[in-house]
């Protein structure tokens, strides 16, 4: 298992993808920067596809969004979970056919929801007994899917497990909730209960949480006469060389398919399309002692700070026979927490205007980038058979200064 994009190489010490060379596309581009792999992005999507050829793949937007990734997953044929109105704006731009989209959240505001049903969204999944009578005040016809926490604690960073019996999302199987929802939906005019959906968290290594997940939502579905299930996204990633090597779509799929017989059924894939399809590539800017600085930081990679997230790096711009050393790669923001990789080898003669290229870095990264410490947000550059294009250009100051009156 690698954990680099399909299409990467190396020459000379060199990291190459798409084609390009990770120097060459830093002259042109700058750094920090996020060089996505198209072709990995839709292979990813594509094993997503061909494992559930009989239902639905939604990918789950949160993981990182944008209108041109959003023309890649409609060619392709995939659906799209957005889950704030800002979402669903780039969903727009990106001209998704409005009933592929699902969407999702914990707290849809009025205004949010009129514009989902006016634009025609295939489904909305209801959340609360207060979302329900937003929707109702609204008096729309609309197909619905019931959010239900099944009661599952999937392992994971407590902050991204969302299918325990204590969470802010959906209606509860245990207290009897979930079974209210679907009266209340039923009884509303103008609502169609399309399916149930759930999910139980983000970057999952086994398949047994899914099973199990499966099972419960599939024997509500029997007892309420549902016949659609969307089981949510999950699946994890490998970060780091030795890290574990998760499970495929297709060994998901099979371990839902199992507890959910003949159901129609759907997923929503987000980092294990994304993740690993990108890398960033950042300058070298200062070295001292074991703190290596670069041009990014918290701001564009908040994960290691946030849920103490491991990830790799690797000199990415010219080979080097120095023996390794143990270093930390640091960020340029104002906190000893500004981490990006902690403790890991790099060769000792690393010096001011190295490239050093963080993989696996496409999924809640520039999704969830910030501008802290007013810095402006890389682009992202996608590499494909040779060429680069920007598909989300670099932030500039006066992007920045824009805002303020
Ligand atoms: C409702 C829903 N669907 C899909 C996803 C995508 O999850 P992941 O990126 O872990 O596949 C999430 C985020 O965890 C989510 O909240
Ligand atoms: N932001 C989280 C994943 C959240 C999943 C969204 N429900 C992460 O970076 O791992």
């Amino acid at each position: 298992m690698t954990i680099w994009p399909r299409t990467a190489t190396w020459t000379s010490g060199e990291l190459h993808l798409g084609g390009l060379s990770a120097t060459e596309l830093a002259q042109r581009h700058g750094t920090p920067a996020y060089l996505l792999d198209r072709a990995d992005f839709e292979a990813r999507c594509r094993a997503w596809l061909d494992a559930l050829p009989d239902g639905d793949v939604h990918y789950g937007g949160k993981a990182f969004l944008c209108p041109e990734v959003v023309r890649w997953l409609a060619d392709l044929g995939l659906s799209l979970d957005v889950c704030t109105g800002g979402e669903l704006a780039v969903a727009m731009a990106g001209g998704m056919p409005p009933e592929r989209v699902v969407f999702h959240g914990n707290n849809k505001s009025l205004d949010e929801l009129r514009r989902a049903v006016e634009w025609g969204v295939g489904c909305i999944v209801v959340d609360s007994f207060t979302e329900l009578e937003r929707l109702t005040s609204l008096g729309a016809r609309q197909r619905v899917m019931i959010r239900v926490t099944p009661g599952v604690d999937a392992a994971t960073h407590k902050a991204i497990a969302t299918g325990g019996e204590d969470s802010k999302f959906g209606f509860s199987l245990s207290n009897g909730d979930a079974l209210r929802a679907v009266r209340a939906v039923r009884d509303t005019p103008g609502l169609e209960l399309y399916g149930l959906h759930s999910h139980i968290g983000s970057q999952l290594f086994d398949t047994e949480g899914f099973a199990l997940a499966a099972r419960r939502m599939a024997d509500f579905a029997g007892s309420v006469g549902v016949t659609r299930l969307d089981l949510g996204g999950g699946l994890g990633v490998a970060y780091r060389p030795g890290d574990p090597e998760p499970p495929t779509p297709s060994d998901v799929v099979a371990a839902l398919r199992k507890e959910v017989g003949g159901l129609d059924l759907a997923v929503e894939p987000g980092r294990s399309i994304a993740g690993p399809t990108t890398v960033a590539l950042y300058r070298v800017g200062t070295v001292k002692g074991t703190y290596v600085s670069v041009d990014g930081g918290m701001s564009d990679n908040p994960r290691p700070a946030m849920y103490g997230s491991p990830y790799t790096a690797a000199l990415a711009s010219r080979a080097s026979d120095a023996p390794l050393e143990r270093v930390d790669v640091v960020g340029k923001h104002c906190e000893s927490g500004d981490h990006l990789v902690r403790d890991i080898p790099l060769p000792a003669d690393l010096r001011p205007g190295d490239l050093l290229a963080v993989p696996v870095s496409g999924a809640y990264q520039r999704s969830m980038a910030s501008n802290y410490n007013h810095v402006t947000r890389p682009p992202v550059i996608a590499v494909f058979e040779g060429t680069d294009r920007v598909i989300v250009r670099r932030e500039t100051e006066e992007d920045l200064l824009r805002l303020y009156v």
